[in-house]
């Protein structure tokens, strides 16, 4: 009964609102607060120090895109880590490609796994596939005890730049990233909304070009739930195998009844319009 805002000072002077039903679970993790509640319009919905982490109704457009983007530029993806993505919505994604073999999850706050687990069983049915393994902690230790060039991708599905994931956005972090990463390994990472981080997104841009030798792309996506209803990947390469990102080597849209659910969301031609800018956008990118 009543509305919940969005209100941050990540973005000034606006907030998306949904009509609330019900309160589900409200609890304080050792990293941030954790709200579920019931939408009329929009199902459950993940919020976590006040900020929309994903919905019932168009969670899909988000997870389906940060992984198909950067597993379906690469032939035979095996193996993939996660950074962030507690909800599980990511490994779910992943879990489609039969070529991967191992995927690791690093995921800071234990409660959001928990709470994926029991509010939102569609999502976290990600955790159920053997492949994956779940590695409670800092993505950023975790990278740095990886032996270098173990991955064939890395999704960092992170919150925003203030509070726990501050450092997913900074140098440093791409660093270890590229590390890890094979030659001509990929990452995707959430790279916030051209609407809204133009300044960020720039800052992203500079650090991936100068670390990551080989593709540098911004995709964006429509997320109506996400202020300014669109949310950006950054698709990085490092050198070796050359990565075209904007043409899919081995799109996952045909409807291949051996998913249990068919993609609600991501296909072949929506990955090549997803590098499509808008001129101020592109101006800013693509001159980087
Ligand atoms: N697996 C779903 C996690 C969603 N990650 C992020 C949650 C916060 C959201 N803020 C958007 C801020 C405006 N760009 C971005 C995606």
């Amino acid at each position: 009964p009543g509305w919940f805002s969005e209100i941050s000072p990540m973005w000034p002077g606006e907030a998306h609102s949904l009509k609330v039903e019900k309160i589900l679970f409200q609890g304080k993790s050792d990293y941030q607060d954790v709200m579920v509640f019931q939408s009329s319009t929009y199902g459950k919905v993940l919020v976590l120090d006040g900020v929309i982490q994903l919905t019932e109704r168009d969670e899909c457009a988000y997870q389906e895109m940060i992984t198909h983007l950067p597993l379906c530029s690469i032939p035979n993806p095996k193996k993939v880590l996660v950074i962030g993505g507690g909800d599980g919505g990511v490994l779910r994604e992943v879990a489609r490609h039969s070529s991967v073999e191992q995927i690791d999850i690093c995921e800071i706050d234990k409660m959001v796994v928990d709470v994926s687990k029991q509010f939102f069983p569609d999502v976290a049915v990600g955790y159920d596939d053997p492949r994956v393994t779940l590695h409670v902690g800092d993505g950023v230790a975790f990278l740095k005890a990886v032996p270098e060039g173990t991955y064939d991708a890395i999704i960092v599905d992170s919150s925003d730049p203030i509070g726990p994931a501050q450092e997913l956005f900074e140098k440093p972090f791409f660093e270890t990233v590229a590390r890890a990463l094979r030659p001509g390994g990929v990452v995707c990472t959430q790279a916030e909304s051209i609407w809204l981080h133009m300044h960020i997104i720039e800052g992203i841009v500079a650090n991936c070009r100068q670390i990551f030798k080989g593709s540098v792309n911004y995709a964006w996506t429509t997320v109506p739930t996400y202020p300014s209803g669109v949310i950006g990947f950054m698709l990085c390469s490092t050198e070796g195998p050359s990565v075209d990102f904007k043409n899919p080597i081995n799109p996952i849209d045909k409807d291949d009844s051996s998913f249990k659910r068919p993609l609600k969301f991501y296909n072949s031609e929506i990955h090549s319009a997803a590098f499509c800018l808008p001129s101020f956008a592109k101006k800013v990118i693509e001159s980087k």
